[in-house]
């Protein structure tokens, strides 16, 4: 059933240093479109902190309905994770350098058709989960993929390039750590480049570990990436993308990528190989116990 969006009030919250788009234009693309659909919108900025206990006072004291994030997945992470408990939809448009979550919800890249979708769209409970107790939506990763978070926040720009010039510098200087995978009482020990936890089916920019990942499945997608020799890796993880045949957690495999659904997994991370939550590059944890919160928030989509 389609909404209606003059029934609606929204406050759009813009993250001013994601990603590498301007986005000067986003408050008057917002106060057009609200006026086309007859709604109430307000534009505010995010914050480092993560505190977004003054959008909280809006919401309760001024009935607000709707809270459209314009940002990357990190900025996604820090407001859903502070305000998930508030009966209210989330919204994105897609302004950071990733957008993950984004754009395995279909969510348009186009910010006008973005902010469309906020007042058109269809708000669907999806999954998120819990790293300890670090909330997540999109994707947690140990090893390579995080060291390349670690070094990416370190850089003065951010989008696309240059993530892609800190993955290719770390590719050379990659190396594996120990794990401890505890899936259903079993103990998995594997040497592992990367270990990623995903909820949504990709890192971002539709590159896809794990194409198998729904946001509403109630399952977290496990990749294993082994030790194996680097120079067939790309090739290795190159066949993941395409064909992403699921596998078992349980069997012993050398050198082939794991990959496997679960609700819950501890990681016992003894080398403390670099962790990402979200893309946002996060102090490494010894044990980690992970798993899903089904039905978490409600995100709008495409009808
Ligand atoms: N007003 C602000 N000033 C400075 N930093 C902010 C502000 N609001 C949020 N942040 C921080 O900006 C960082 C980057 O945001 P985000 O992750 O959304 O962008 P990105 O890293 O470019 O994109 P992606 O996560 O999709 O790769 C987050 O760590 C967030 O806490």
């Amino acid at each position: 059933m389609r909404v209606d969006p003059s029934q609606k009030k929204l406050i759009f919250l813009v993250n001013p240093i994601s990603g590498t788009r301007p986005k000067a234009d986003l408050a008057d693309l917002v106060k057009q479109t609200a006026e086309r659909f007859k709604s109430q919108a307000i534009v505010l900025p995010t914050v480092a902190s993560g505190d977004y206990s003054f959008v909280r006072q809006r919401i309760e004291e001024e009935a607000y309905t709707d809270v459209i994030i314009c940002g990357g997945d990190g900025t996604v992470n820090n407001v859903m994770s502070d305000l998930r408990d508030l009966d209210i939809h989330f919204g994105i448009v897609p302004c950071g350098s990733g957008n993950g979550l984004a754009y395995c919800a279909g969510i348009p890249k186009n910010p006008q058709k973005a902010i469309e979708l906020a007042f058109t769209g269809k708000a669907r409970y999806i999954d998120a989960f819990l790293v300890n107790e670090q909330f997540a939506c999109m994707l947690c990763g140990l090893g390579f993929d995080a060291k390349v978070a670690h070094d990416f926040a370190q850089q003065p720009g951010r989008g696309l390039l240059t993530y892609t010039q800190q993955t290719i510098k770390n590719y050379f200087t990659a190396t594996t750590y120990h794990f401890e995978m505890v899936v259903e009482e079993h103990v998995i020990q594997t040497d592992a480049f990367f270990i990623s936890v995903a909820n949504s089916n990709q890192f971002g920019n539709q590159f896809t570990i794990a194409p198998k990942a729904s946001l509403n499945d109630g399952l977290l997608d496990i990749v294993v990436v082994p030790k194996m020799n680097k120079a067939i890796l790309p090739f290795a993880l190159m066949q993941q993308v395409r064909t992403g045949q699921l596998t078992s957690a349980l069997e012993e495999q050398t050198g082939t990528i794991q990959y496997f659904q679960t609700a819950k997994i501890q990681i016992r991370n003894k080398d403390l190989a670099p962790l990402h939550i979200d893309g946002e590059p996060k102090e490494s944890l010894e044990t980690l116990n992970i798993r899903i919160l089904p039905r978490c928030v409600q995100l709008i989509q495409p009808i």
